[in-house]
This record gives structure tokens, sequence and C-alpha cells, in this order.
């Protein structure tokens, strides 16, 4: 057996991000990469620029500068045109690239889904059809599919694949509870069912322990390890519980006003001068 390492497949690659609001620059020139089968976190203090950032990612903000590759393959580069190519106050000069834009449900098609900080589910739906919605977003449906009445038989399937999403997730008994009648920790637990049921390879997860108490934050550590591991999955993941992000990150990425400051292990991370100055030896469970 040979022993040479292998070598990391690169899964996100996040090169210059800059993402500027009118006079804000909320990403300022990020350039970071997740490797295959890793939990990565995003951290940082409230308004450093994470959510922005992972907007950049799932082409919900177009970035002002910068390109985003998945799996080997440009979703998203722009630079700066028009009126912003004077007014642009990112610290990375921007360099003429070419301008690729993908839209959220391309993106998603892709293989990236995301849960929200605040959750978004399909509030009077019940379970099963919010995780049923997300298999059609999935489902390649064209014209000659729905005109040829082969949607019956692509229905049936989607619904044995919600059930037995639904099953494994621990949610079946539960599919015809109206989803906002949920207490908040499942609510979270649908939120992620639904974003598997688009089949991701790379899922990201904005701040999904928020609002859990302890005990919960504790049970959605060991889910997200054991999805990872089931589902063959790739996490980033933005999170102000420092127990979780410690326990469970291959690696940690810090933003303080948009810029990275420092990335490295869990270790390096809690002994890291400017990450506890700007971050952690402020407040270590800040909410917002
Ligand atoms: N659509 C927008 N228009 C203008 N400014 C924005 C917009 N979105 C974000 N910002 C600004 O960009 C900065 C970064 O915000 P962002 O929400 O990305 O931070 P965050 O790190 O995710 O914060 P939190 O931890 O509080 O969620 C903030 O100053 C915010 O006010």
């Amino acid at each position: 057996m040979s022993n040479i390492a292998k070598t990391p497949i690169n899964v996100l690659h996040m090169q210059d991000i800059t993402m500027q609001f009118g006079g804000v620059v909320a990403v300022n020139g990020l350039t970071l990469d997740v490797n295959q089968g890793e939990i990565v976190a995003l951290i940082g203090p409230n308004g450093a620029g994470k959510t922005t950032a992972f907007n950049c990612v799932t082409g919900i903000y177009e970035p002002t500068f910068g390109q985003v590759d998945f799996m080997g393959e440009t979703i998203l580069s722009n630079t700066p045109k028009g009126k912003m190519k004077k007014t642009y106050l990112g610290e990375v000069s921007p360099r003429p690239i070419p301008i690729i834009s993908s839209t959220p449900d391309v993106i998603t098609k892709k293989g990236i889904a995301r849960t929200f900080q605040n959750i978004r589910l399909f509030g009077q739906l019940t379970v099963f059809d919010n995780v049923l919605i997300a298999k059609h977003m999935r489902a390649k449906q064209n014209v000659f599919s729905a005109t040829l009445r082969l949607n019956r038989k692509e229905e049936e399937r989607m619904r044995a694949e919600t059930t037995a999403l639904l099953e494994e997730q621990n949610l079946l008994h539960l599919k015809d509870e109206i989803a906002t009648s949920l207490p908040y920790g499942l609510q979270r637990r649908l939120e992620i069912a639904r974003a598997l049921a688009t089949e991701p390879k790379f899922l990201l997860l904005d701040e999904p322990a928020a609002g859990m108490n302890p005990q919960e934050t504790q049970e959605l550590t060991d889910f997200i390890k054991q999805i990872r591991d089931s589902y063959h999955l790739t996490v980033f993941m933005i999170e102000h519980h420092m127990d979780l992000v410690m326990q469970i990150s291959d690696r940690i990425y810090v933003l303080d006003f948009g810029k990275l400051i420092a990335h490295g292990t869990p270790e390096d991370i809690q002994n890291n001068e400017r990450v506890i100055e700007a971050y952690l030896g402020v407040s270590d469970d800040a909410e917002d």
C-alpha cells in the first residue's frame, strides 16, 4: 500500500470575493476553499459579512468582484462595471475577468443546497409537502416529460423518495403536521431535510443552532456529522455556538469587517490572538 496522502478534491473555491453595497464593503477580497467531505465553519462577529458571503455562493447576490468555483467549474464571476468602476472600495484591485452569472435554481441543480438564518419553510404546508416541493425543484422536468405524461411516474418516485427521506430523518410520524406547528428544533431539522431532498453534494448551513438550547445544540452537532457521513456531503456552516463549531469543524475561517483575519484548525483558531480580540474574547454565543 502506498503512503501517499490523497490530494483533497476541491468542492468550493472562492477567489477575491468582494460584495459592496453602496459605500459598505460587506465582504472584502475573500478567498477560501472547502474540500470534499470536510465540515468547514465561517465565523466572526455580527455584521462581519458571513451571510453575504453565503449569498454570493448561492447566487442570491452577484458579487461585485471575484469568482466562485464549484467542483472545478466557475459558477459565478464578476468584475466592477459602469459606475461601480469609480466607486469600488474593495481591497483587492479588480481585474477584467469573464462575467458568469447563475441563478439560485441553477445553483441548486448543480448540487448546492442551503438553509437560512431565519427558518424559511412553507409555513402553511405539511412536513411532507415541504420536502416534496424540494424534490420537484431537483427534478429535471421539461416540456416533453410534462406533455407525454411521464410526470405521473416521476411524481410517484418523488413521493416515495420523500417518504424515505422523512423516515431516515425520523420525521415520518410528523408528515401530516403543518410545518410551523412543529417545535423550533424540529423545524430546523425539517429545513435540513428539505435541503437534502435536492440531493446536494454541498450543504451550506446558516446558523443552524440559532435559538437552540444546549441539549438541542448537542443533538444538532451529532446530526450534522451523521448526515455528512451518510449522504457523503461537504458542509460549510456559519455558526455562533462555539461548542458546536469547535467540536465538528475540520477547519475554520474567521471574518471581521468583511475580511479574513484567520484560518486554521479549531485549535489554531482558539489560540489565535487576533480572533480572541475580535470575536472569541468578546462573546462566544452571540445571538441576533
Ligand atoms: N442587502 C444589503 N444591503 C446593504 N447592506 C447590506 C446588505 N446585506 C448586508 N449588508 C451589510 O453588510 C454587512 C455584513 O452583513 P452580513 O449579514 O453578511 O453579516 P453577518 O456576518 O452574516 O452577520 P450576523 O452574524 O449578524 O448574521 C453589514 O454591515 C450589513 O448591514
